[in-house]
């Protein structure tokens, strides 16, 4: 028999978020992965909202053993103004179930520290996937020159290439929320997986595929059933689909199985200004460019560009379902 592959080591930067929720419960439910911590950011929710469902979410879960450590309420540059999605995820960020307070707390290290520290104390085994704004991991790269070197890769969901955003045609959500932060992470010279929602729109939950949440007795199944109803009613209305596009759980799940997308590789830069701020373009390498661009000399990063739709759909009711 092939020895057990070790699981990979992960931190999970959220901000929950129902696909967040969704996300977080498949890499508790997958060996090919260890939890080490939540960290959390604004987005869906504010950071202070955050936290306390990255909280509540390991306290359903029974993983209080899993450490929260509380990320940035302000963008890179200082920023307050931030963009938050309650009326795609609820007011409470969690379909407005009224789920009781968590218990716990989180750690009194930052996030970015969390990060830092764990880097340099499993250097090149650790993984961050990124499911929001991207504040906490330019804030580790900025407080340690080494955190790029240290960390194993960042998956991040982030970006539409060569695709409309999410938010306007130009800006997907979670790249519109930092822009700054974002170039940062992308010139960082860390191993970065970017998983845009050019993928990820490819990866549709249908109405049908949520009846069988419903219709499993399983505690996660029937969690995510809930809190999925504010979701579907905002796709309809946005969308004008019955379904759901998978974005953060297809991310968590390039991490568990690489093989589910298939990536380009070339310098992405983040526009942070005007009216495109929040474009994520990479450079295609189908021409070489006269002139000396912002884009010369910079690390290359990995741009997600096709993904096995039906088999991460699978992949999530497998996991989920009993
Ligand atoms: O319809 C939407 N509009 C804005 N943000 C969304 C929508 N659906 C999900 N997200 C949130 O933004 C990221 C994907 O761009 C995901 O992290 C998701 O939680």
């Amino acid at each position: 028999m092939a020895a057990q592959k070790e699981p990979k080591k992960i931190i999970i930067d959220t901000d929950p978020g129902i696909d967040d929720a969704m996300a977080i419960f498949l890499a508790l439910r997958s060996p090919e992965v260890q939890v080490i911590g939540l960290t959390t950011i604004y987005g869906n929710v504010y950071t202070t909202l955050a936290t306390r469902n990255a909280l509540h979410l390991l306290e359903f879960a029974g993983r209080t053993d899993i450490p929260v450590a509380e990320g940035s309420h302000v963008t890179l540059t200082k920023e307050t103004k931030l963009h938050i999605r309650d009326s795609v995820h609820g007011a409470d960020g969690l379909g407005n179930q009224n789920f009781p307070p968590p218990n716990g707390k989180p750690l009194e290290e930052s996030a970015a520290a969390f990060f830092v520290n764990q880097a340099k104390a499993n250097r090149g085994k650790i993984t961050v996937v990124a499911l929001g704004p991207l504040t906490n991991i330019a804030l580790a790269i900025q407080m340690d020159p080494e955190f790029s070197k240290n960390i194993g890769q960042i998956v991040l969901l982030g970006g539409a290439f060569a695709v409309n955003g999410s938010v306007n045609p130009s800006a997907e959500t979670n790249i519109l929320g930092d822009p700054d932060a974002a170039d940062v992470v992308f010139t960082s010279g860390a191993d970065v997986l970017a998983v845009g929602i050019n993928v990820t729109q490819q990866v549709v939950f249908t109405g049908s595929d949520r009846e069988k949440l419903a219709s499993s007795k399983g505690k996660f199944a029937q969690y995510l059933n809930g809190i999925l109803e504010v979701y579907f009613s905002n796709y309809c209305k946005a969308y004008n689909i019955k379904g759901i596009y998978l974005h953060d759980p297809t991310a968590l799940l390039a991490v568990v199985d690489p093989s589910l997308v298939t990536f380009t590789e070339g310098v992405v830069r983040v526009q942070t200004n005007g009216i495109t701020r929040g474009l994520t373009i990479l450079e295609n390498k189908q021409k070489r460019f006269g002139e000396v661009t912002e884009w010369c000399n910079m690390p290359t990063v990995k741009v997600a560009v096709t993904v096995d739709a039906p088999r991460v759909v699978k992949l999530v009711l497998d996991r989920l379902l009993d």
